[in-house]
């Protein structure tokens, strides 16, 4: 590994000298094993803790398949999926690498009894397979998390309808929570020159979910005026979600549960802000029975943050503790798009307000391969930046992903894979200064 990383660190390597260089035998991952998915039977949620399930192991290098490529990560980011698969919520990720498995010979390599998780990587193409030809030893890449075979029609219009779509790193095998990666080669984005290797890993998953979410219209379509109500306004979705909003020409009004996170939403320019916890909305008067007076006393807040207007889209994925006050407080005619279900997965609204008011829900995953490139775009533009916050070595991701499960973190949190330290892989030193305050904002808050 660490010719690998000098020659990543000399200026002068060629890609036929990367191309040249010889691949380790194994490299430590980030891993959950098979044998442990039981670990946590009978605690709460929030009593299950990924300190206990994640380890840093020595793994074997996968064999690289067609049109795929080898990637040395030199950065990657904690998502709340690695949260999910830590856990081992809903479901432990371990049959969905069996069901990949079964797809065929190749796909075979995924089903083994550890995985390496991980949904975000910031590195250098090692090797790439046969039938690549974009891209060579030596680019310096983010990835996106969406693998698709796209043998089947269904996808080709909207490659996140693919019957075998997949998330890299929760569905597959071989993710970027590690020294080296497995992508399909069509994962691979330019890196944004400007940031650095952890600044770069942190927007692609989160970026790429809100993008499609709430700006493409396989989502809710945003348009300039739109009042849009935000939850987690300063967390991992909700902090991009924000950006767009405000750069779209939109009126973020988010929702948060701090006056420090208030304090990082006025910052990246949004005015409407509720403080949840200061104000102390409590939409369930116990486990089965929701209250609509308080979904009416955070919809008159709403509207005294508007002027008197409700809410054209709501960006959800807290999901059962909010839902029932996000379909309420939407405008007759407005959109409720949802990617997740934090608190809960079954949901339960009022539909009377939803039909009556001409309202419609949105399901939305991740974003397609077109979607994630106009969002890494608009990363590499300086119009959206990254919200990292924290970086941990790979040895703490157990920490990052036990911090990001407790709700302890802002924003991004990062992981560095092989970069030696932060603040490395800088191309663009002039386009860095111009938006310097922007990248940090989010830092050690
Ligand atoms: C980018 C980041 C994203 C995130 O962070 S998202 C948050 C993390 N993700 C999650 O929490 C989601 C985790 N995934 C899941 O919980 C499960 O993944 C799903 C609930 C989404 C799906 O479960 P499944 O077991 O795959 O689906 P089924 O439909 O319950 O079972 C599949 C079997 O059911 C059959 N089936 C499907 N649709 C129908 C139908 N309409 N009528 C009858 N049968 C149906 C299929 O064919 C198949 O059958 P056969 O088992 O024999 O192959
Ligand atoms: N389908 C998809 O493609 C994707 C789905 N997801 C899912 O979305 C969810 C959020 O991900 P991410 O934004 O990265 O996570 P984060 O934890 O970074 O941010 C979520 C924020 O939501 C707020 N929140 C959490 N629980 C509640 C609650 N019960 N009520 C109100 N607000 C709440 C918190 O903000 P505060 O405390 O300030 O209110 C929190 O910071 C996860 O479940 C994740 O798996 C994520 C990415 C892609």
């Amino acid at each position: 590994m660490k010719e690998i990383l000098d020659a990543i660190q000399s200026p002068d390597t060629t890609s036929a000298d990367f191309a040249a260089l010889p691949l380790p035998e194994s490299y430590r991952a980030v891993t959950v094993h098979k044998d442990e998915t039981e670990m946590f039977a009978g605690l709460a949620t929030r009593d299950k803790d990924p300190r206990k399930s994640l380890h840093l192991d020595q793994v074997p290098l996968p064999e690289l398949g067609p049109g795929e490529a080898l990637v040395a990560v030199m950065a990657s980011s904690v998502n709340y999926n690695s949260v999910w698969t830590s856990i081992f919520e809903p479901l432990s990720t371990f049959g969905f690498l069996e069901r990949y498995g079964r797809t065929s010979e190749l796909a075979k390599r995924h089903d083994l009894p550890y995985h390496i998780i991980g949904s975000d990587l910031a590195g250098v193409v090692l090797r790439t397979g046969p039938g690549v030809n974009a891209w060579r030893p030596g680019d310096e890449v983010v990835a996106h998390c969406l693998s698709v075979e796209l043998e089947s029609s269904e996808g080709h219009n909207d490659t996140m309808l693919d019957p075998e779509q997949r998330i890299w790193g929760f569905e597959t095998n071989f993710g970027g929570l590690a020294e080296i990666a497995l992508v399909k080669s069509n994962q691979l984005m330019p890196k944004p020159g400007h940031l650095s290797w952890e600044e770069a890993a942190a927007p692609g998953l989160v970026n790429s979910t809100a993008y499609r979410q709430l700006v493409s219209r396989n989502g809710a379509g945003m348009k300039q005026g739109d009042n849009v109500l935000i939850w987690g306004a300063s967390g991992g979705l909700g902090s991009y979600a924000t950006q767009f909003a405000l750069a779209g020409g939109a009126n973020p009004i988010c929702v948060v549960s701090s006056e420090q996170k208030a304090d990082i939403c006025r910052s990246m320019g949004a005015e409407a802000i509720i403080d949840r916890n200061a104000e102390g909305y409590k939409f369930w008067k116990d486990e089965h029975t929701q209250d609509p007076k308080e979904w009416k006393r955070f919809g008159k807040r709403i509207r005294e943050l508007t002027g008197g207007e409700d809410i054209d889209i709501v960006f959800e994925h807290p999901g059962r503790e909010t839902f029932g006050a996000s379909v309420y407080v939407t405008r007759k005619g407005g959109t409720i798009t949802t990617c997740a279900s934090t608190s809960g997965y079954m949901h339960e609204y009022d539909n009377r307000y939803l039909w009556m008011s001409l309202k419609r829900i949105i399901g939305s995953h991740f974003a397609n391969y077109r979607e994630a490139w106009e969002a890494n775009r608009l990363i590499a533009k300086g119009k959206i930046h990254p919200t990292l916050s924290k970086v941990y070595s790979l040895e703490d991701t157990g920490q990052a992903a036990y911090d990001v499960h407790r709700n302890l973190h802002q924003g991004k949190v990062g992981v560095l894979c092989l970069a030696p330290e932060e603040g490395q892989g800088v191309r663009d030193p002039e386009m860095r200064a111009q938006h310097i305050d922007a990248i940090n904002r989010f830092r050690n808050i």
